[in-house]
């Protein structure tokens, strides 16, 4: 159920990509002195996400003890039997890929099914009749505390935005403007991956690129298993992730939004002998209901993008199989 043909192997450029993959510093790019210090943060921030689809980032100024209860509340959670995380996981009704250990099982009788176990919740908006009434009641603050760090992220990841628009030489909120507080999209997925006897024939997390505009991703207990397709190259690379890096993707709501300047990751997750890892992600959306309109901007990219309506491209998203690389956003484009 869970094999498949074995994986093709990384390339053996790896190592130069990993002295070279791109990582930001927070506090640099937040800074308002030392504008050569700040601008080379934003230049690496659209280089990198322009080359990878994805970046590194440090310093971010979210407390350590906040991530730590994160990891005890996750820890919490998954540590708990097959039928207790059933039972403390909220009912929903048909809400799809939402809720305790869903996975696109319906789609995929004929795929074989990724190694992974996954809790997904929503954050926002808070008058949402989906996906709230999943979060478990159990471990106790466990929805107080990932609703704390969501929060702080809301803030790394605004912040990004507007770094990014301002290195593409827009105006500062050219992509936060779409992000209105109270109706805004926010949905964390919690994805346990567990040891395997046999990584080399099945997989974490099958390859996908995320629907959202940005997603943020921390990670913990091991790290080398997301890999991601260098876009040039056409090669799978192993993200040289430190566990205390938060990691920030570009979704293909964005690679709309950039009219292609920065194009979502296409990424996947492999799993280890005797090592289980957890990842957290938090997806970032502009209401449902919101128009997109692709940035103006000089300089060429070899594609162009039209507008499209949120709620309308994660329909499709939902809907176009994710085994063709890329082809979901295909859906946007001129
Ligand atoms: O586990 C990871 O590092 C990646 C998770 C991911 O890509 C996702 O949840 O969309
Ligand atoms: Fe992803």
């Amino acid at each position: 159920m869970f094999l498949r043909p074995p994986l093709d192997t990384l390339n053996t450029a790896n190592s130069y990509f990993s002295e070279n993959f791109p990582s930001i510093n927070v506090a640099k790019l937040r800074s308002k002195e030392g504008l050569v210090v700040r601008n080379n943060e934003l230049q690496k921030l659209a280089n990198g996400l322009e080359e990878f689809g994805m970046v590194l980032v440090s310093d971010h100024g979210i407390p350590c003890s906040l991530l730590s209860d994160v990891k005890e509340v996750i820890k919490g959670f998954f540590g708990m039997s097959f039928e207790e995380k059933k039972k403390y996981v909220g009912t929903y009704g048909y809400v799809d890929n939402m809720g305790y250990g869903r996975n696109f099982v319906t789609k995929s009788y004929d795929k074989p099914l990724d190694w992974i176990d996954r809790l997904t919740m929503k954050v926002s908006p808070k008058e949402s009749t989906v996906g709230l009434n999943v979060w478990p009641q159990k471990p106790p603050h466990f929805r107080e505390v990932i609703e704390n760090y969501a929060e702080e992220a809301r803030k790394l990841s605004d912040d990004i935005l507007r770094a990014l628009a301002e290195a593409l030489s827009q105006e500062e909120n050219a992509f936060v403007k779409y992000f209105d507080t109270k109706t805004r999209e926010i949905n964390v997925r919690i994805n346990y991956y567990p040891p395997c006897p046999k990584p080399k024939s099945t997989m974490g997390l099958s390859p996908h690129s995320d629907g959202s505009t940005l997603t943020l991703l921390m990670q913990f207990d091991t790290s080398g298993s997301l890999q991601v397709m260098h876009k040039h190259k056409n090669i799978w690379l192993s993200v040289p992730w430190p566990n205390d890096a938060l990691l920030v993707n570009a979704g293909d709501l964005l690679e709309i939004m950039s009219n292609g300047k920065v194009q979502s990751s296409w990424h996947r997750a492999v799993t280890q002998v005797e090592l289980e890892r957890f990842s957290l992600a938090l997806f970032f959306n502009p209401p449902l209901s919101m128009e997109i309109e692709p940035i103006k901007s000089d300089g060429s990219s070899d594609y162009e993008y039209k507008n499209v309506v949120v709620g309308d491209y994660l329909q499709h998203y939902y809907t176009v199989s994710l085994t063709v690389p890329k082809v979901a956003v295909k859906f946007a484009m001129v």
